[in-house]
Parts: structure tokens; sequence; C-alpha cells
């Protein structure tokens, strides 16, 4: 019995539902966990969401080292950032998702502040969204602009590739980013109509009331 076998199992059960909702494709996105030990369980690199085996799962010991299972998703320096930085950071997750990649394709989109404030579960989930601009997947750079962030953002979206997200545990980072996605699909549902949008003392007691951190 392999250690930590219940993260392994939940990890594939839970890339597997992403995959089989379409919320990403083929063999696209990755999805790391802390161990209880404090290393890594990471999707290989080629893998498919829907088809991921609990055994073949990258195995990183505390210090960084890889220790068993398959090579690990090209994405770790992404993964890394979000550990290193966030501290409350138990679980990350990388989509290619249809239409948060679509939102992030039109023009005049707030770095800072990725998704318009629709709907509270997206503000408690997510807190503000940056955008960050296109990097080649796989490049070490995108880690380094998740560490510049000036807050620590626990949700980013690559622009013309997918969003990514860490939360304290598997579960809630993969919530988070449905969140993400639900929230883009309805910014195109409705864009370039007469929207109204949570005003900013909505925002303001959601923020309070569910203590979000959302700096302005
Ligand atoms: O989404 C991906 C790259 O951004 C998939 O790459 P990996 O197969 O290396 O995880
Ligand atoms: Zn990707």
């Amino acid at each position: 019995m392999s250690t930590d076998a219940n993260l392994r199992e939940q990890m594939c059960v839970l890339a597997k539902s992403l995959f089989d909702r379409g919320l990403t494709g083929g063999s696209t996105g990755n999805i790391s966990a802390r161990t209880s030990n404090g290393g890594l369980l990471v999707s290989p690199t080629g893998s498919s969401f829907g088809r991921l085996d609990p055994a073949r799962l990258s195995l990183f010991d505390p210090t960084g080292q890889h220790i068993g299972g398959d090579m690990p998703t090209k994405e770790m320096p992404l993964h890394s950032a979000f550990y290193e930085t966030r501290s409350t950071a138990g679980a990350v997750v990388h989509l290619h998702s249809a239409h948060s990649v679509a939102l992030s394709l039109l023009e005049d989109q707030d770095p800072d502040d990725f998704l318009p404030p629709l709907t509270p579960y997206a503000i408690m989930k997510l807190g503000k969204v940056a955008l960050l601009p296109f990097f080649l997947p796989g490049d070490a750079a995108m880690g380094d602009a998740v560490r510049g962030l000036a807050s620590k953002r626990s949700a980013v979206m690559l622009a013309h590739h997918g969003p990514v997200v860490a939360g304290k545990d598997v579960e809630a980072a993969c919530n988070a980013i449905e969140e993400l996605e639900d929230t883009a699909r309805l910014a195109l549902l409705t864009y370039g109509m007469a929207r109204r949008q949570l005003s900013d003392a909505q925002i303001k007691d959601v923020v309070t009331k569910f203590d979000v951190e959302w700096e302005s």
C-alpha cells in the first residue's frame, strides 16, 4: 500500500470528474497536492485527466527530490511557486477550460481583476483573479510571475492558455477552479449586454462576511 493512498485516489477521481464534464481535454491540465509528510504528488506529464493512475503519480519528497512515479508535469515551476509563496496551499489545479480561455482573449482585460463581479461565490472562492500574459507552456517564468504578484493571489489566469488555482486541499482547489470557469462562462453569456454586476457595497458585504482577501 502506497503512502497517501486516499489522496492519490481523490486526485484521480476529481481530475476524471473535471475531464468528464469537458473542463479540460486530451492530455491537458495538471494537478498537485501536498502529502502528509510535506512532499508533493503531481500528475505526470502527458497524462490525461480522464485516465490518471493513482500508482503512477509523480512523488516528490519534502526537499523537492523526485522519488517515485512517472515524470511530473512540465508546469512544476508554476505549481511550486504557489506552494512556496502561499503557505495555506495544499493543492494546485490547472485546466484548459474553454470559457476562461475565451474570456482571456478579449481586449481591454484588467490584469489585476480578470473576472467581473457577477456572483458571490466567485468572490468567496477565488478572491481577485490576476490575468498573466502569454507564456510558452512549461516556461519557468510563469512561476516567477506568480511569485511576483503584489498580493498572495490564489487564482491566476494564463492568457491564451488556462486558469491555475490553489486551495487548502484538492477538493477546495477543484471547487474554486470550477467557479472560475462558471464565472467566465457567465461573463461571456452576458458580454456586451446591459449587464448588472454586484455593486461595490455588495462586494464589500461578501468580502467582510466571508473573510475574503480582497485588496483594492
Ligand atoms: O496543461 C499542460 C501544460 O500547460 C499539460 O502539460 P503536462 O502534460 O506536462 O502536464
Ligand atoms: Zn496548460
